[in-house]
């Protein structure tokens, strides 16, 4: 299956500049996840994919081509504010809504079935969707960016408000969709979650991509951070060139350097005051990282949610 390419995409509404020169690309059978605070444009982005918005600058390719209509079809999409018909139940509107993206009656009801069953609401299709809670509607909104079997899957917030059952149902079909080769791009605040689930994660601050790539090349970006059990104050580092004490607890500490190599001084510090019980790379989580990435911003441009 083709790669989404999002490149240099801008958009303003009125004074709010909500993108500046967007750029990131998710391939074919890769779980991509979209972070950054409230307001930071990645609904933006997400529509502009879809061409529910147009974009001030920019292009999105699919297959190396602009998105035009009959790509737009092939998208799975699930929109933020959902966009399910409260009245209609939920059986008829996957069908009716299967029917819209082109299957025959027959595969449209086929889908329906086998979506509702795969995501644990086979039991409501009878029930109008507003009778369901906010998690079953949601898993009934997956459900409806599915029976098409699209090409691309476009996911706002696919988490949020849902119980651990269904974040596990819903992580086991992302992994299927992109096993079978679609490229999977989905926006979450639950970095955990994100760390867990995707291949490559692309962090949005104030409209601009500050960071892309897998955990690991992420981590790179970052200077070294080590973890130095045994030294029992704070003054054993004094004197260490090239490092400094990010935190401490106990007889725990995390020492950054600024490259490898430089945590050996550190190590012979931390012998010279007594004995070490643990010496060991620290690997900082998502949140660690994005924490990071976020605050580094805020002190470069001063910028902040808008
Ligand atoms: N229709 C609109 N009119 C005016 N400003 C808008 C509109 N939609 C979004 N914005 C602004 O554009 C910026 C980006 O918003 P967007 O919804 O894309 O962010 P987001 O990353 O999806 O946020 P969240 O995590 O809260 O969903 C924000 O400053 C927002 O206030």
């Amino acid at each position: 299956m083709p790669r989404l390419d999002v490149d240099s995409l801008s958009k303003s509404y009125g004074t709010v500049q909500a993108l500046t020169d967007t750029t990131f690309s998710v391939d074919p059978g890769e779980v991509f996840g979209f972070v950054g605070s409230n307001g930071s444009g990645k609904t933006t982005t997400m529509r502009i994919i879809l061409g529910v918005l147009t974009a001030d600058g920019g292009e999105v390719r699919w297959d190396g081509q602009p998105v035009d209509p009959a790509v737009r079809r092939r998208i799975g999409y699930m929109p933020e504010e959902r966009g399910l018909y409260p009245k209609m139940k939920v059986g008829d509107q996957l069908t009716y809504l299967a029917r819209l993206y082109g299957l025959s009656s027959a595969d449209a009801k086929d889908a329906m079935t086998r979506w509702t069953e795969r995501l644990g609401v086979a039991e409501r299709t009878g029930d109008e969707v507003q009778k369901l809670s906010l998690g079953n509607q949601q898993r009934v909104q997956l459900a409806a960016a599915l029976t098409h079997s699209p090409d691309l899957l476009v996911l706002d917030e696919p988490f949020s408000g849902l119980d651990p059952v269904a974040v596990e149902v819903m992580s086991e079909v992302l992994n299927e969709e992109s096993a079978r080769g679609a490229p999977v791009l989905f926006s979450s605040h639950q970095l955990d979650l994100v760390e867990r689930l995707c291949d490559r994660v692309g962090i949005i601050k104030n409209g601009r991509m500050v960071a892309v790539g897998t955990l690991d090349e992420l981590r790179r970006t970052d200077k070294p951070q080590w973890i130095v059990d045994g030294p029992p104050d704070d003054g054993w580092l004094s004197g260490v060139e090239r490092a400094r004490l990010v935190s401490r607890e106990d007889t725990r500490s995390v020492v950054e350097v600024d490259a490898e190599g430089d945590e050996q001084a550190v190590l012979e510090a931390a012998l010279r005051v007594g004995h070490v019980r643990e010496f060991s790379p620290s690997r900082p989580s998502l949140a660690d990282l994005y924490r990071h990435v976020v605050s580094t911003e805020d002190s470069e441009d001063e910028g902040g949610d808008r």
